[in-house]
């Protein structure tokens, strides 16, 4: 199992100009004339300030097809042929140039590196063949829109709005229906792929979606049959969705619904390689069905993500977040680093960067609210454009003030006792962890390979529910996400009746999370003031109580009428300042982002369910923590809020 992950750097298009090229591919080293391995960009708040990210390999826009190809993907047709799996993504923002590398051009200069790894199976193919060995090479074209499966080898009007299902088959994910076709030469194959593209093109239409809001994933299965025995291995190359930032872009709600699983999926995507980046013996393919499909990182497979950059200043946010997805293990470096002195001098308050910026800040909290946000400390006077720039969050006077003292000594004590030199580390920390947030540690190798167990033995046994909810409660606490992690186990608990290990996890994390406010679930005895009704009690009343539409189970759950099966906490007072027990368990059915759940609230349907979830999962805000932002959340409105609260009641 390995992974490459490269840069490419497309030429400018006609229409942008050169001065507008903001980003560069550089040597790592000293010698200017060494390979590319970095890409610089400077700072979107700072153009004096430079951040350089770190690839195994990246092209500059002179960079041919055919170098691409020879470099990153000739290397993998010989692994194919030991029988391993191969998978080629291109990930980037659209208009960088994925399906160029992907496709490519008509002519056979521009052939782009799926045509050529056709190219490279049948040559080698042949060679194998005249050893004895029969090739046989099946391929098959699907693309995954909005979480869905369809087949782009059939007619669009051939397709169901549900897809194609995907079942477990021997440890295999495999979708059901999909057709493969046997293909014995380049020229079969370009007549397949040609087709099946105008199926994507003529598909998204009638979907409403463009091509760039589907994953489109193409598999050529080679057969290699020696005597009684027969290799498979597998070639998948993904043209990704495009993953730009549809807040900057349209915000309708289609857009918001497609970007939802584009988010979900790309952000499963980043976790695997990383994992089979770090050796991890647990790649959590199983979380996206783009992943699932792929069986990423299984069977010693090798990876290549090309990351498709534009070079100009009109993508610079959504270039960052790009080199920030697929750099989650590297280091950023700011170049041009000033003396120390002059950083002192020069010192400015650290605020969010707000030219063009995604960033939506809380006037009331004062709080940044947007996950992407990169800080900065300029340490050159800014250049006249971001110096006009608005200043949305302001550090306190006492830092600023402090930073600005230009004559004090670096030793002096400033804050509390804390000298200069201290402040500047200080700074400096944040600075780093802000640039290039860490990732996540990873788990320990007995839970990994726990966890790979359970994964299997859910895959062997999809309607095992209580499986899953242990699995995903596992992979919770794994993340560190107790709260999620102990409403998961407690949900898997009626089916593992008597499990002592499983009761005590429960307990263990009550226990854990006692203090943290809406985290457990009620123990609640009889109904009194709604001041002191949710306070745990040393007795518990298991029976339920059924009251108009909902019946509240004494001991922990509410069952709601509309959907008998879903079982929701209510959750002691407290769950948050100054909320009421019904605010906060309002709050958590919508945090959970569970379309079971917030189904069970009053007057929601299955389909305004999904479309609630899907709008939190497309904002990605984190979680709602009022009424009133519930209220604002499209398709919510402040009437359903109130309804939703008087509906969690006991009546
Ligand atoms: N390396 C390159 N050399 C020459 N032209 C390129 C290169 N990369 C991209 N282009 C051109 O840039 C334009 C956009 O590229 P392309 O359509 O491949 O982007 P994309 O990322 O696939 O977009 P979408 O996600 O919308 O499908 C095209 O006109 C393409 O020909």
């Amino acid at each position: 199992m390995s992974v490459r992950v490269v840069a490419r750097i497309r030429p400018l298009l006609k229409q942008e100009s050169a001065s507008d090229i903001i980003v560069h591919a550089a040597p790592a080293g000293a010698d200017p004339h060494g390979a590319p391995t970095v890409v610089k960009i400077p700072n979107p708040k700072n153009d004096a300030e430079q951040f350089s990210f770190q690839f195994n390999s990246v092209y500059g826009a002179d960079a041919t097809q055919q170098q691409v190809f020879d470099c990153e993907v000739a290397p993998t047709v010989k692994h194919l042929f030991n029988g391993g799996d191969v998978t080629l993504f291109a990930y980037g923002v659209t208009g960088t140039g994925k399906t160029h590398t992907m496709r490519g051009g008509k002519s056979l200069a521009d052939r782009g590196v799926i045509p050529r790894l056709l190219s490279g199976i049948f040559r080698r193919g042949r060679k194998v063949m005249s050893s004895g060995t029969h090739i046989e090479v099946r391929m098959s074209y699907y693309e995954i829109y909005n979480d869905r499966v369809y087949d782009l080898f059939e007619p669009p009007e051939k397709r169901t709005a549900a897809g194609l299902p995907i079942r477990d088959n021997g440890g295999k994910s495999v979708v059901v229906g999909l057709t493969e076709r046997p293909c014995e030469t380049l020229k079969d194959f370009e007549t397949l792929y040609d087709a099946a593209n105008i199926n994507r093109s003529t598909s998204a239409t009638k979907l409403n979606a463009h091509s760039s809001r589907s994953h489109a994933i193409l598999c050529v299965k080679l057969h290699q049959t020696t005597g009684e025995t027969t290799t498979v291995s597998t070639a998948s190359a993904i043209d990704l969705a495009g993953s730009e930032d549809n807040r900057r872009t349209e915000n309708n709600k289609d857009r918001m619904v497609e970007s939802a699983s584009i988010n979900k999926s790309l952000f499963v995507l980043a976790q695997c390689v990383e994992a089979i980046s770090r050796k991890q013996p647990r790649v959590p393919y199983r979380e996206s069905k783009m992943t699932r499909i792929l069986s990423l990182g299984q069977n010693n497979g090798l990876t290549v993500m090309i990351l498709n950059l534009a070079p100009v200043r009109s993508y610079h946010l959504d270039t960052l977040s790009s080199l920030n997805f697929a750099n989650r293990t590297k280091k950023i470096e700011v170049a041009a680093p000033p003396s120390p002195e002059r950083k002192l001098l020069n010192r400015q308050p650290l605020r969010p960067l707000a030219v063009n910026a995604p960033v939506i800040v809380n006037p009331e909290r004062k709080k940044l609210t947007k996950s992407f946000a990169v800080f900065t400390d300029n340490a050159r006077d800014p250049p006249p454009s971001s110096r006009a720039a608005p200043r949305p969050f302001k550090r306190p006077s006492t830092m600023s003030s402090n930073a600005n003292t230009s004559t004090s000594k670096s030793s002096e004590p400033t804050i509390a006792g804390m000298t200069k030199a201290d402040i500047e580390a200080m700074i400096e920390a944040r600075l780093a962890r802000m640039a290039a947030p860490p990732a996540p540690a990873p788990l320990p190798v007995e839970l990994q390979t726990r966890l790979a167990k359970l994964e299997a033995r859910v895959a062997e046994k999809e309607d095992s529910e209580g499986l899953q909810h242990l699995l995903l409660a596992r992979q919770a606490q794994a993340r560190g996400d107790d709260v999620t992690a102990l409403r998961l186990y407690t949900r898997a608990r009626p089916f593992f009746p008597g499990n002592e290990k499983l009761l005590a996890r429960i307990r263990g994390l009550e226990e854990k999370l006692r203090d943290v406010p809406g985290a457990t679930p009620v123990r609640r005895k009889r109904r009194v003031s709604e001041a002191s009704e949710w306070a745990p009690t040393p007795e518990v009343d298991e029976r339920p109580v059924k009251r108009g539409k909902l019946t509240i189970h004494r001991d922990e759950a509410i069952e709601m009428g509309a959907r008998p099966k879903v079982k929701m906490m209510i959750h002691r007072d407290g769950e948050g300042e100054g909320q009421t027990p019904r605010t906060a368990s309002v709050l958590r059915i919508i945090n959970s982002r569970d379309t079971g759940m917030i189904r069970g609230l009053h007057g929601v349907g299955a389909k305004r369910a999904e479309a609630i979830a899907e709008e939190l999962w497309a904002q990605d805000e984190g979680e709602i923590r009022d009424l009133a932002a519930l209220g604002r959340v499209k398709g919510v409105g402040a009437r359903l809020v109130e309804k939703w609260r008087e509906g969690v009641e006991e009546v």
